[in-house]
C-alpha cells in the first residue's frame, strides 16, 4: 500500500460500499490502472466488523467510524443526534445492518422521469442482481418466503447474499402479529422484486460458508486486490481536487487529480489520466467538492474558497429515513442484544456457536421488515397527504420491522425490544454545509427531521400501528408491558411527543449530489458527470435523485455496477469525458 507511481488512469475518492465496486470493475480490464484513496483504516484492525451479531459495536463510538453527529434537530426537542457512517475499507458496508432491499420499482421508474433515462427500473434491475450471490434460506429457515427469480443471475456477483445463520424470534412474533393484525394485516412474500408491499425476511450481506459480513471489502475488493493494476492506499484523506489551468479558450475546469494527505499527514498528489471517480458517500463527496470551488456562493465564500462552478444544489436536497417506535419488556426467552452484552458467559457462548456457523451472532439484529401504504381515508385528512397519496400503489409510505434489543430513553432493568416504523418518503430535507476549507474538519450534518408536517402526521399514524401489533394477541405471550412511552400516552400530542424523544436515523442519507438536470437542482447528469467541469463523477448514495423506498445499500452497490459501466462505455467510445450540459 505504498504509492509506488502517483499517474493512474481512474483514482477512486473513497474506498467504500460503492468505490470498491468501481474500482474491482474497472480493473477487470488489466490495461487499466486505479488508484483508491480511502481516508478510513484497514477493515482488518477491527474483528467485529466481521461478526454480523456485533453490527452495533463497529457504528457510532468506534474507531472505524467517523462519529458525525447532526445539528440541533428542532423537531426533534433539539437533539443532537449521533449519525454514524464506515471510517474504514468497505465504508458504511462494513459497519452496518446489511439488510439488502431494493424498495419499488416505481421509485427508480420517478428518477427516469426527472431526465435520467436508463434509470428505471427495466434499467437497474439488472444491475441490482449483477453484484450479488443468492443463498436460499436453509432446511431450517422454513418461515422464509422468497422468490427465487429476484435474484437468479447467471455469472454470479461477488457480494454474497443468505438469510444468515439466525433469525430472530422477536422478528417472528412481529411478523405472525403484521399477517394477523387486522390494522397492518400485511402478508409474507418477495420484497426485492420491485414491489414491496407486505412483509419479508430479509436477505442479509453474511457469507454463509462462515457467517461473516460480506462488505464490498470482502466481496469486490476481495475480488481484485491482486491485480497488478489496482492500489489501495488506506488513512489517505482526499483534501482537494486538483484542476488545469484554465484559460480564455478552454474555459471549462478540467479534473486532473488529487490531493491528498497520507497516513504521515503529509500532502501527496495523484495523476488521474483520465477521470476522477467520487465516491466518499452523500457528506463526503459534496464536501470534497466544496472545498474544491464547486458548490453554492453563500458556502464557499463563507470559508474563503475561491469559486470554481457555482451550484447551489451541492450539498442540499438530502433525504433520509428517520425511525422510531414505542419500547416493550419482553420475556426473557426471547434473545436479545441487552442480554448478551450484559453476561459474558452469554457471550462467550454465542462467539463458539458463530464458529459454527449458528446463533445469535450469525444474524443481524433485525431480521424482518413489512412495507405499507397509509390509507387514502387517512391521507386525506393529513395536510400534504395528497402528495403520498399519488405516489404509484406499488410505492409504500412506511415500512416496520424490530430490532432485537434496546430500551427506554431513561434506562430500567429488563429485556427490551424496539419495534419501529419508518417514513420511506419524507418531505423533511436537510443538507450539508462547511465548517472550514479543509476535509480534516467535518461537515455540519442537518437532516431536519420531522420539519414537515405531514411527515409529522404520517409517523402519528405509523406508530399506532406498531402499537396495535406489539399489543396483540399474537404477541401477548411474550410482551410484558409498553416501557415506553407507555399506555397513558394515548393522545396524538403524547405520541408526537415520544416520537420526537426517541426517533433517530437508520442513516440512510442521500441526495447531496443529485442526479437531475442542472435546472432542477441536480449535481451530476444522467451518465453520474458532475455539471461544469471535465473528468469527474460522482458514485455513492449521494446522487440519488429520490430516496428509494428501502433501505440504501442494495441500491449503492447498483448505482456502482451502473456508474462503472457507464464509466467502460465512454472508454469504448474512445472519447474524451464531458459534460453533457454545463
Ligand atoms: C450504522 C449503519 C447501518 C446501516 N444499515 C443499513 C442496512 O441494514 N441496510 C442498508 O441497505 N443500508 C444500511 N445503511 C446505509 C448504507 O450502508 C449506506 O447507504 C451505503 O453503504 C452508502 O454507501 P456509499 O458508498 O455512498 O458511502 P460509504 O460506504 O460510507 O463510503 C464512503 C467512503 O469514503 C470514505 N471517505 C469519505 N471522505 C473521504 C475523503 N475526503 N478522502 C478519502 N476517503 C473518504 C469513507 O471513509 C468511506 O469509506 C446503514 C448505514 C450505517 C452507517
Amino acid at each position: 500500500t505504498n504509492a509506488a507511481s502517483s499517474s493512474f488512469d481512474y483514482v477512486v475518492v473513497g474506498g467504500g460500499t460503492a468505490g470498491l465496486v468501481v474500482a474491482s470493475r474497472l480493473t477487470e480490464d488489466p490495461s487499466i490502472s486505479v488508484l483508491v484513496l480511502e481516508a478510513g483504516h484497514s477493515d482488518s484492525i477491527d474483528f467485529n466488523v466481521t461478526v454480523p451479531g456485533l453490527d452495533l459495536t463497529v457504528t457510532g463510538g468506534s474507531i472505524v467510524d467517523w462519529n458525525y453527529t447532526t445539528a440541533p434537530q428542532q423537531f426533534l426537542l433539539n437533539r443532537t443526534i449521533a449519525y454514524p457512517r464506515g471510517f474504514v475499507l468497505g465504508g458504511s458496508s462494513s459497519t452496518n445492518f446489511m439488510a439488502y432491499t431494493r424498495g419499488a420499482a416505481a421509485g427508480y421508474d420517478a428518477w427516469a422521469k426527472l431526465g435520467n433515462p436508463g434509470w428505471d427500473w427495466k434499467g437497474v434491475f439488472p444491475y441490482f442482481k449483477k453484484s450479488t450471490h443468492f443463498t436460499p434460506p436453509f432446511k431450517n429457515q422454513s418461515e422464509v418466503v422468497f422468490d427465487i427469480t429476484a435474484y437468479e443471475n447467471p455469472t454470479g456477483g461477488p457480494l454474497e447474499l443468505s438469510y444468515g445463520g439466525y433469525i430472530e424470534p422477536i422478528s417472528i412474533y412481529f411478523s405472525q402479529g403484521l399477517a394477523n393484525t387486522s390494522g397492518p394485516n400485511l402478508q409474507e412474500g418477495e420484497i426485492n422484486d420491485g414491489f414491496p408491499i407486505g412483509q419479508a425476511y430479509l436477505p442479509l450481506t453474511v457469507d454463509p460458508t462462515h457467517m461473516t459480513r460480506s462488505s464490498s471489502s470482502a466481496s469486490f475488493l476481495a475480488v481484485a486486490a491482486q491485480r497488478k493494476n489496482l492500489q489501495v492506499i488506506t488513512s489517505a484523506l482526499a483534501t482537494r481536487l486538483l484542476f488545469a489551468p484554465t484559460t480564455p479558450a478552454n474555459p471549462t475546469p478540467v479534473v486532473t487529480g488529487v490531493e491528498y494527505s497520507d497516513v504521515n499527514g503529509k500532502l501527496q498528489q495523484a495523476t488521474a489520466t483520465r477521470e476522477v471517480v467520487l465516491s466518499a458517500g452523500t457528506f463526503g463527496s459534496p464536501q470534497l467538492l466544496m472545498v474544491s470551488g464547486i458548490g453554492p456562493k453563500k458556502d464557499l465564500t463563507a470559508q474563503n474558497i475561491p469559486i470554481r462552478v457555482q451550484n447551489e444544489a451541492v450539498g442540499q436536497n438530502m433525504w433520509d429515513h428517520l425511525f422510531f417506535g414505542p419500547i416493550y419488556e419482553v420475556t426473557d426467552n426471547i434473545t436479545t442484544f441487552n442480554q448478551f452484552n450484559a453476561n459474558q458467559t452469554l457471550f462467550l457462548k454465542y462467539l463458539m456457536q458463530w464458529r459454527n456457523n449458528q446463533g445469535e451472532l450469525s444474524g443481524a439484529i433485525s431480521s424482518m421488515s413489512a412495507y405499507e401504504r397509509i390509507p387514502s381515508d387517512v391521507l386525506a385528512n393529513i395536510p400534504g397527504g395528497d402528495q403520498l397519496e399519488a405516489l404509484d400503489p406499488t410505492w409504500p409510505h412506511i415500512q416496520l420491522e424490530v430490532i432485537a434489543g434496546g430500551g427506554p430513553p431513561t434506562p430500567q432493568p429488563g429485556n427490551f425490544v424496539a419495534p419501529a416504523a419508518v417514513l420511506l418518503y419524507p418531505f423533511s430535507k436537510g443538507f450539508v454545509s462547511l465548517t472550514s476549507n479543509s476535509t480534516k474538519d467535518k461537515v455540519i450534518v442537518q437532516p431536519n427531521w420531522l420539519s414537515s408536517e405531514t411527515d409529522r402526521q404520517a409517523a402519528i399514524w405509523a406508530f399506532k400501528q406498531v402499537r396495535e401489533v406489539m399489543l396483540s394477541e399474537t404477541l401477548a405471550p411474550i410482551v410484558i408491558r409498553e416501557a415506553f412511552p407507555g399506555l397513558q400516552a394515548q393522545s396524538d400530542a403524547d405520541i408526537l411527543t415520544a416520537i420526537q424523544t426517541v426517533a433517530h436515523p437508520i442513516y440512510q442519507a442521500s441526495g447531496t449530489c443529485a442526479m437531475r438536470q442542472l435546472s432542477d437542482e441536480g449535481v451530476v447528469d444522467p451518465t453520474l458527470k458532475v455539471y461544469g467541469v471535465k473528468n469527474l463523477r460522482v458514485v455513492d448514495a449521494s446522487i440519488m435523485p429520490i430516496i428509494p423506498s428501502a433501505n440504501t445499500m442494495a441500491p449503492t452497490y447498483m448505482i456502482a455496477e451502473k456508474g462503472a459501466d457507464l464509466i467502460k462505455a465512454d472508454q469504448q467510445n474512445n472519447s474524451t469525458s464531458t459534460t453533457t450540459s454545463s
